[in-house]
């Protein structure tokens, strides 16, 4: 039994009209399944825990996300244990970039395909932030500053829906990208990792805890991450001027930022990262409010994630 969670609301309401789609071909194909539909933000935490409560790491449930990667991390959030859980993914989104990184199907169809017949089971590191009291999990990335600001406004822009009908998604990022540029005043940060001790930041854009290459609509920041390594990839730009990002964050594109004096990543397993004052935060693209701190490690289970075949 395959028992979905889906965000009818991703890629502004186009989920809905996908996973219609999908639920056709499993019909036509007598295919044994259930779904839960989100009406809110957090929903679909609350039915992930109720899915992998009703899993065993002998016989776990098969919970698949249909949404975009703001979703991921509140699936992710709900799991009760991870070894209950063999977790698929259907991108109904506009960012795409957990399948960007991970390797899967962009197609909605495809990769129900993969999930139903060619099953190939890998393991996912699972990071988890704290903020404050609050711990939520991950899938792609969490950080603070300059794309923690753009996802935060992205969310409240009013014209996003209509671009995304147009499929003209990524010039909603891309204006406020650039307003965000323009306007955002780099900050001091204080970096603490278990393997490199504390280091200091002065005249920092963003500073990033990911656990895949790709964030922000296929910005490839951290090339050498790896979702099963065991390790975080950090990632801070400080140092550069405004004339410089303007080289710099296109070239992060093919990943060739990491030449550009100023571009730090380090490795390690867990991360406390503290600005000198609040700052916008996100998980997975998706709003951590305004802080002034976070902390970052990896779950010690990963998570069983199916693949496509090789
Ligand atoms: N029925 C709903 N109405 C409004 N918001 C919802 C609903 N269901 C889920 N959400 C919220 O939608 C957000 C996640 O959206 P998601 O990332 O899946 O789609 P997207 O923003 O279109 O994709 P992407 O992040 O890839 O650009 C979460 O904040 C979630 O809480």
């Amino acid at each position: 039994m395959y028992s979905f969670i889906v965000n009818p609301n991703s890629r502004s309401g186009q989920g809905r009209e996908i996973w219609n789609h999908l639920r056709s071909i499993m019909e036509s194909q007598g295919i044994s399944y259930q779904y839960y539909l989100t009406e809110y933000v957090g929903h679909a935490t609350e039915f992930a825990r109720k899915i992998s409560a009703s899993g065993t790491p002998d016989e776990p449930a098969t919970l698949v996300t249909v949404g975009g990667d703001g979703t991921i991390y509140e699936v992710l959030t709900g799991i009760e244990d991870l070894d209950n859980v063999i977790f698929g993914f259907i991108p109904t989104g506009s960012g795409n970039d957990f399948c960007r990184s991970m390797g899967l199907p962009r197609n909605p169809e495809e990769a129900l395909r993969i999930i139903l017949n060619k099953r190939r089971i890998v393991s996912m590191d699972v990071p988890k932030i704290q903020l404050g009291s609050h711990a939520y999990r991950f899938g792609i990335s969490a950080g603070m500053g300059y794309d923690a600001a753009i996802c935060q406004e992205v969310l409240i822009t009013p014209g996003k829906k209509f671009l995304n009908r147009l499929h003209l998604g990524k010039l909603t990022y891309l204006m406020v990208a650039l307003k965000q540029f323009l306007f955002l005043t780099p900050f001091t940060v204080t970096v603490q990792t278990d393997t490199e001790g504390e280091q200091i930041f002065p005249k920092t854009w963003f500073a990033t805890a990911m656990n895949q290459k790709y964030e922000g609509g296929g910005f490839k920041f951290c090339p050498d991450a790896r979702p099963d390594d065991g390790l975080l990839d950090v990632i801070v730009l400080s140092g550069i001027s405004r004339l410089k990002m303007l080289f710099c964050l296109p070239s992060a594109l093919w990943g060739g930022h990491t030449k550009i004096k100023g571009v730090h990543i380090l490795k390690c397993r867990d991360v406390h990262i503290t600005s000198d004052y609040p700052l916008p935060v996100h998980k997975d693209g998706e709003s951590g409010g305004i802080q002034r701190e976070f902390s970052v490690s990896i779950e010690k289970k990963p998570l069983k994630i199916i693949m496509p075949v090789l």
